[in-house]
């Protein structure tokens, strides 16, 4: 029978069983153990063969290289790593294998699944079987990427710092807490002279700072050590002790966590230094320049603000540098706007200019002239950055130019525009306002002459002329309008331009007006005046549209006026004419000498029983054309011209030769009298020129008498004077031609050496029908016995004439009654028959 209680084999088995089931379980655990373990730890872990393969992975590692825990089982761990890597991972294995030994900090740089980087750290231990046999490998895994990193990073900081002190042109310098050097760089020991081996270690202040810059350097050593950055130039010592200009840039450096050391640049700026003290001494220089400079000078920038201005410019302008300075003075006024653009365009340009001249203001507005001169300079690329501009003040220039034009423009005497001004003023209306002005413009041009203002010069004197002038001028100017232009050309010439007429009444009108207004009575020197005037008009456009030709249209038209004694007349083709006329006689005058056509005819001068006792030399002009011609025709011609020099000559000489044959024919001592004009008298060699007309005929200079006018010695009656003393002094005598016509009286004879008078043929011919005639013969015949003259009478016509003449004492006469004017030959001839 079978008994419930197990047999000992049964129990034996049981327990057998139990005991294995028990071990099984506590595998159980300890596995799920060390699962739970291994998964709870941060770090990697691995078990592998001997081959590599992972046998045994925590999921830490699976993240670590990007795989799940499954697919990294099974795989090998060279999958990993480089060939490079896994040939020195084998090796390293290797030995543990075969000298059971261990592995720790191995560090391997691993490709995760993504093909990043990961850098980790492991160690290795063998695994054995129950033999002892190393069966594989099993380690913990650090991930030491972000540490490795970190150090990498500092490495290539490290180097890349290194590097950088190395390579950089200036001197640095890395000092420890207490300043004492601990690197410094290639140029630091270029710069200073000091190697690193002198340097390291030493404290700086006993390197490079000089003794009297110490307390300043621990300054600027409290500063960094506060943290601060300190940038500054000063002065260093080298190791030789010379002073080294220098820029430093200094800044704190953290030497490790809690200490801070010093890191310190320093530029060598000695080039740099001279150059600025160089710079400064020359901008010195300059700026005393410029201070003392007596001109005012400006400097701008290319937008014209002020940069700097020199106390001559304060000084003329008035604004002070502080007023300016930075701003644009208004100093230029409106009118001048376009100079000064033309001023800045060539200041852009760059280029330089001088003695632009013009005006600028005061500070107060006062205009003041200025010569500007300029120039620009320039930045380093050569563009202009601001100019120079200096002023000299031409004020007292200009007003003494304005001055020099004004006497040049003017007339001294009458404050009148003068001829110059006249005939610019002409130009400029006739050429300076183009076409269209000149097409729509009606003016007149007045030519003035006062009718007998030489007698005024000649009897009151310069002076009461002068006065005459002036007062003139002044009735001129007060009687036309600002508008028009009044002139004196010289002696009582005046001109007036009437400007914009709209009918030629209007000339007519104003004409009359000055008429008016000089012909008033004026008291000249305590004289009363009667003064008229002779104006001749010429219109533009109609009678020309030249100068010339208006001029010479006004002047014709004035001596039209002149001769008719109508006061004023307009120039008219007819005029022109004449004046044609008048330009061929006198180039046929100028040929009248070298063609013979010149005679002198004789007239005789007898006495009370009609006896010759000399002759008057009269001209004759023999033309080819026009027959005998008179001298009134020819000889205001010639005296105008000045022909009348070479022919007086004539006349005297030829005069002077005939006389002298005369007297040698006749054996009487005949004298001859010859007229001398004006001009000739003005000749400074008319003493010479008698002289020569004497010596060349032989005749006694008490034969000659010259006929001079009271005009002609009364123009310069000081010079007269001394000519006619002088050819008295020889012999030579004088007769006043035409007397009694003039405004002189007989007391200023006096001054003059003459030996007689010639009583005017008008009051001959009138004398026995005039009683004021007949009065003023015996008047004149008186005063010339009271003062020892001999008097002529010319003109003598008839018998009548004669004994009354003869009468009132008047021993000499001349006249038709006794003979007309004639030739040479008939004189001979009439000589012989005339009794002595
Ligand atoms: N009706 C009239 N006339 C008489 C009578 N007796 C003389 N005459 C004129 O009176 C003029 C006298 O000359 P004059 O007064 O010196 O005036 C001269 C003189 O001033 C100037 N003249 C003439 N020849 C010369 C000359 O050679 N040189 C210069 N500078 N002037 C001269 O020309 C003037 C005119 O000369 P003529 O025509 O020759 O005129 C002459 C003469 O012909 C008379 O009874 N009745």
């Amino acid at each position: 029978m079978k008994t419930n209680i197990p047999t000992y084999d049964e129990l034996a088995q049981k327990v057998r069983d139990l005991e294995r089931r028990l071990a099984r379980t506590k595998k159980e655990m300890a596995s799920e153990k060390r699962h739970v373990i291994l998964e709870s730890i941060g770090e990697g872990y691995y078990e592998m063969s001997l081959k590599g393969h992972f046998k045994v992975v925590n999921s830490a590692l699976a993240r670590m290289l990007g795989f799940s825990k499954a697919q990294l089982l099974g795989m090998n761990s060279a999958e990993f790593v480089d060939a490079r890597t896994a040939r020195s991972a084998f090796r390293l294995f290797h030995q543990i294998y075969k000298k059971g030994s261990s592995l720790k900090g191995a560090q391997w740089a691993f490709t995760r699944k993504d093909g990043s980087t990961c850098f980790i750290e492991t160690s290795a231990y063998p695994i054995s079987d129950e033999q002892g046999e190393t069966v594989g490998f099993r380690g913990i895994v650090q991930d030491i990427s972000v540490s490795k990193r970190t150090e990498m990073a500092l490495k290539v900081q490290t180097a890349y710092a290194e590097a950088f002190i190395n390579i950089a042109p200036e001197a640095i310098v890395i000092l420890d807490t207490e300043d004492r050097v601990i690197r410094i760089n290639h140029e630091f020991t270029k710069l200073f002279g000091y190697t690193p081996e002198e340097a390291v270690g030493e404290h700086l202040n006993n390197l490079i700072i000089p003794d009297a810059l110490k307390d300043k350097a621990n300054a600027l050593n409290h500063r960094l050590k506060c943290g601060k950055r300190v940038e500054t130039e000063t002065l260093r010592q080298s190791k030789g002790g010379q002073l080294i200009d220098v820029s430093v840039l200094a800044a704190p450096v953290r030497l490790d966590d809690e200490r801070l050391g010093i890191y310190a640049i320093y530029r060598d700026i000695t080039k740099r230094k001279k150059a600025e003290k160089a710079l400064k001494e020359s901008e010195e220089r300059h700026r005393i320049v410029l201070e003392a400079a007596p001109d005012p000078i400006v400097v701008f920038d290319m937008v014209r603000q002020v940069i700097y201005v020199n106390p001559a410019f304060t000084r003329v302008f008035g604004w002070t540098p502080s007023e300016c300075i930075g701003r644009k003075i208004d100093f230029v006024a409106e009118e001048d706007q376009k100079a000064l653009q033309d001023i800045c365009h060539i200041v852009s340009g760059g280029e330089s200019f001088s003695g632009i001249e013009t005006w600028r203001l005061t500070k107060s507005g006062t205009r003041v002239d200025v010569s500007i001169s300029g120039a620009c300079f320039f930045d380093s690329n050569s563009a202009p950055i601001g100019c120079i501009l200096t002023f000299q003040d031409i004020s007292e220039r200009k007003k003494a130019q304005e001055e020099i034009c004004f006497i040049a423009y003017h007339d001294t005497l009458t404050g009148l525009k003068n001829r110059k001004a006249f005939y610019m003023c002409l130009e400029k209306k006739l050429n300076g306002g183009g076409r269209r002005a000149r097409d729509h413009d009606r003016w007149a041009l007045l030519f003035m002459d006062l009718d007998r203002f030489k007698y005024v010069n000649d009897s009151l004197g310069h002076d009461a002329g002068d006065e005459l002038l002036k007062e003139v001028a002044r009735r001129l100017r007060e009687c036309l309008r600002t508008s028009d232009h009044i002139f004196r050309l010289g002696g009582d010439e005046f001109t007036v331009i009437l400007e914009s007429l709209h009918r030629d009444t209007d000339v007519t009108r104003v004409v009359r007006k000055i008429r008016n207004a000089v012909s008033g009575p004026l008291d000249v020197k305590g004289h009363k005046l009667y003064v008229s005037v002779s104006i001749g008009i010429s219109l533009f456009p109609a009678d020309g549209t030249d100068v010339e030709v208006l001029v010479k249209n006004a002047d014709m038209a004035m001596y039209s006026a002149k001769e008719s004694g109508e006061g004023y007349r307009f120039f008219t083709e007819e005029m022109n004419l004449r004046a044609v006329e008048r330009m061929e006689l006198e180039n046929s005058l100028r040929n009248a000498v070298q063609n013979d056509e010149l005679v002198v005819y004789y007239q005789p001068l007898v006495d009370s029983r009609s006896r010759i006792l000399g002759m008057e030399a009269l001209l004759r002009w023999q033309h080819p054309a026009l027959g005998l011609v008179k001298p009134s025709v020819f000889i205001p011609l010639a005296e105008e011209t000045g022909l009348i020099v070479p022919i007086g000559e004539w006349v005297l000489q030829t005069a002077c030769l005939h006389t002298k044959k005369l007297q040698a024919l006749h054996h009487r001592s005949l004298h001859v009298a010859v007229n001398l004009s004006a001009r000739q008298f003005r000749e400074p060699d008319l003493v010479a020129c008698v002289e020569k007309a004497l010596r060349i005929s032989g005749l006694a200079p008490e034969c000659l008498k010259l006929e001079v006018t009271e005009s002609s010695i009364m123009e310069n009656p000081e010079e007269a004077i001394v000519k006619m003393t002088a050819l008295q002094e020889k012999g030579v005598r004088f007769s006043i031609d035409d007397f009694g016509t003039g405004y002189s009286s007989l007391s200023y004879l006096r001054r003059f050496p003459i030996d007689t008078l010639k009583i005017d043929r008008s009051f001959v011919s009138e004398s026995l029908a005039n009683q004021d005639d007949q009065e003023i013969i015996r008047t004149i015949i008186m005063m010339a016995k009271n003062l020892n003259i001999e008097t002529i009478a010319e003109g003598v016509e008839n018998r009548a004439q004669q004994e009354f003449l003869n009468c009132q004492g008047c021993r000499i006469m001349q006249g038709y009654y006794f003979g007309r004017p004639m030739t040479y030959d008939d004189f001979r001839d009439i000589l012989k028959y005339n009794l002595e």
